[in-house]
């Protein structure tokens, strides 16, 4: 019995893939994607359940399209639609100054003011409003019934509460459903909101965009080279006389359809983009040296994108080397559950050498086939909005930023708020140094004329008034972006119980670097088992070695904790957790961390005495001394270290050992502390394994204040 693939019977119909994939769903046959192979007896079936929707609407016209008339709501990868789901909620608050939870239920939200109007008019007695919380006497007064009715009411839902005791939105609203009274909770509306400002498309306005592809991989595993290749193998052949400029993307077009890359490669930058809550990568393209096989930074790659839920096409590069090996390659990253169509996978494996070339097409037409799947859509008949990818200052020109438009399209003259700058667009070029005067949906292109310069990551709306344009970017301006940051609500073990019964927190999503493969491993498989009413640990990214300022980035766009297993935060990754406000726990001993992890999740932390770091001290020169052992002549390169201290010997980033302090001298005197920018000596108690570079870090044990 022969196998044909999604796409390839989709191709065969003249249909897209997604309509071959829905109608399997409908049949009860599983598929993941385009690329699963289907039978003879399933391709019969199919034929049958086609043939009868097409004669089912054969009124309407094109019978190719699929017979949904609204956009996949699970997608996540259409920019558009999210921003278009979230908007709607926010749209309506907006218009009201209030959320309508009944509303958002049914998923029938009011339409226009006037309509909205009508539905209060109507309803005036059988309607409650609040704002921030409410208390169960609260509750009862608004809906003028007796406290303790409410109270029973309660505990048929299962919940235990007394007069004063907060209820939670859901209960609020089953209580108020009993009652036949409909519910609505005031939101607070920020007015300097960016997405306030963008309207919510309606699915048939929405038309296809290109897909916006990021390269990821190792170090000189050929990311540059790969985009380079793609880039003058599809760029100049259809765009002659275009000199390319390099704005931070590029757009190929490929039999008729476009893509656009981003001209950053690797992880950190797209990350970090992630971390600021952008969202611009809709396929990540990882690129892994056919003789070097799976790296560090690939396994890095792979976390980042599956954190962002972005699907992965793997590109073996460098075919064209004598140790070439694809299957080593193929095999090494089933480990990661990237298995190959293959081996029975559904991962996109294309083979290549970017350097002479080869196997580029084939890599482009897998890109189109997944952005197809995708159903990457956009509106271009409005206002534009999208994300800053570059932007610098140049001397002749001003402020200059790349924007990628993710929606609408954005054109010369047009009222503009960028990230907390704002003005109007004065000239726009495009990837090939030409001006233009439109970019629609994922168009990256130059612009001029912001008062400032934005940061990368950074969101921007046009608007339809210069006037409100100046007024939102200036009050933003205001804001400082590092005060912004300040405030990000962010998962920490302290108060992790807390956010799992606000239902804030749902996985707890952990980052773990060890100093070694297997403690890593089997500290992620402890923690993988613990579960606390209903949540779970996720744990998004293992590594061996030193945490790096990439670990913690990851951590901030996903929300996650850091845990150090023998291992110390490098310089940059302690500014970027200070600045990013990211939990980062050290531990040495395996059942302490998934005790403290368990602990959080039942409310149990114990958050008496903290470790805290005084300082450091680099080990500069050894003094072997037969009666008293290593003395180490150090640097204090920051804090300070006192003689009581705990210290750590932390040598390539990894902790040797842990003591105490034995000794401390300035010259030869014994002293209590010694500060930053001083040079002392140091003994450590029953350790002299010192050597030259390693260093020393101090603690103490310090309680903890409570609020
Ligand atoms: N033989 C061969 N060499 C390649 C191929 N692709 C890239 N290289 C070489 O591999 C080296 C690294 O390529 P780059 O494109 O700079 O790699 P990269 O991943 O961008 O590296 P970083 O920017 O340092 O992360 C260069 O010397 C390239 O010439 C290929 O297909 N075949």
């Amino acid at each position: 019995m022969s196998k044909t693939r999604v796409y390839e019977y989709a191709k065969e119909k003249n249909i897209s893939s997604k309509v071959v994939i829905d109608k399997l769903k409908e049949l009860n046959i599983e598929v993941s994607n385009h690329m699963s192979t289907i039978s003879d007896d399933t391709k019969l079936k199919l034929e049958e359940a086609l043939t009868e929707k097409n004669s089912k609407q054969k009124n309407k016209a094109d019978q190719s399209k699929p017979s949904r008339p609204e956009v996949k709501s699970n997608n996540n990868n259409s920019q558009a639609q999210q921003k278009g789901k979230k908007n709607s909620e926010k749209q309506s608050a907006k218009h009201k100054g209030k959320k309508n939870n009944n509303n958002m239920k049914n998923n029938q939200q009011p339409q226009s003011k006037q309509e909205n109007k009508q539905v209060n008019k109507q309803e005036e007695n059988t309607k409650i409003t609040y704002s921030g919380t409410l208390t169960v006497g609260g509750l009862a007064e608004k809906l003028e019934k007796d406290t303790s009715e409410i109270i029973k009411k309660l505990m048929t839902l299962g919940i235990m509460a007394t007069k004063n005791q907060d209820i939670d939105e859901d209960s609020i609203e089953l209580i108020c459903e009993e009652y036949g009274v409909e519910v609505e909770q005031e939101v607070e509306v920020d007015e300097n909101d960016l997405d306030l400002y963008i309207a919510e498309d309606k699915p048939e306005d929405l038309v296809e965009r290109p897909a916006v592809v990021t390269i990821m991989g190792h170090v000189d595993h050929g990311k540059t080279t790969l985009l380079d290749s793609i880039r003058d193998t599809k760029v100049t052949a259809g765009e002659a006389g275009g000199i390319t400029q390099h704005i931070g993307a590029y757009q190929i077009e490929d039999k008729g359809k476009k893509i656009t890359f981003l001209d950053t490669p690797g992880h950190a930058a797209f990350t970090s983009m992630r971390s600021r809550g952008a969202k611009v990568t809709d396929i990540a393209i990882l690129v892994v040296a056919a003789d070097d096989g799976v790296m560090p930074q690939t396994v890095e790659a792979i976390n980042h994108a599956k954190a962002a839920e972005v699907p992965i096409i793997i590109a073996v590069n460098k075919m064209d080397k004598e140790g070439a090996n694809p299957d080593r390659v193929m095999q090494e990253l089933t480990e990661h559950e990237l298995v190959p169509e293959d081996w029975g996978g559904e991962t996109i494996f294309v083979q290549l050498s970017a350097i002479k070339r080869e196997g580029i097409d084939d890599l482009v037409e897998m890109i189109q086939l997944v952005s197809e799947v995708e159903e990457l859509k956009a509106n271009p008949n409005r206002n534009a909005s999208g994300t800053v990818i570059e932007a610098q200052l140049d001397k002749g020109r001003g402020s200059v930023a790349t924007l990628l438009v993710q929606n609408g399209t954005l054109n010369v003259g047009d009222p503009i708020v960028v990230g907390n700058t704002f003005g109007r667009v004065r000239a726009m070029v495009n990837d090939l140094g030409r001006r233009v005067k439109t970019a629609g949906p994922s168009t990256p292109v130059e612009v001029t004329g912001l008062n400032e310069v934005p940061q990368a990551g950074d969101q921007f709306t046009v608007f339809d008034d210069e006037k409100k344009a100046r007024q939102v970017g200036e009050a933003r301006q205001q804001k400082q972006i590092e005060e912004k940051r300040g405030d990000k609500v962010r998962v920490s073990l302290d108060d992790l119980f807390e956010q799992i019964k606000q239902g804030e927190v749902k996985d707890i999503n952990l980052i773990l670097k060890a100093d070694v493969q297997g403690s890593a491993e089997a500290l992620a498989a402890s923690l993988e088992k613990i579960e606390v009413e209903g949540v779970k640990v996720r744990i998004i990214h293992t590594g061996v070695g030193a945490i790096t300022e990439s670990d913690v980035i990851l951590a901030s766009a996903s929300n996650a904790i850091v845990i150090g297993f023998n291992v110390r935060p490098d310089v940059n990754a302690k500014k970027a957790a200070e600045s990013e406000k990211v939990d980062v726990r050290l531990h040495r001993i395996i059942y302490k961390v998934i005790e403290e992890i368990e602990s959080a999740m039942k409310g149990m932390l114990d958050p008496e005495f903290e470790e805290k770091v005084i300082g450091q001290a680099e080990v500069r020169e050894i003094f072997k001394v037969s009666k008293i052992g290593t003395i180490a002549g150090s640097y204090v390169t920051d804090g300070k270290i006192t003689r009581d201290a705990g210290v750590r010997v932390i040598r390539d980033g990894i902790v040797i050992y842990e003591g105490e302090i034995d000794t401390l001298k300035r010259f030869k005197d014994d002293v209590k502390e010694v500060a930053q920018n001083y040079e002392c000596g140091i003994t450590v108690e029953k350790f002299n394994d010192i050597k030259e570079g390693d260093v020393f870090e101090a603690y103490i044990m310090e309680e903890i204040k409570r609020t």
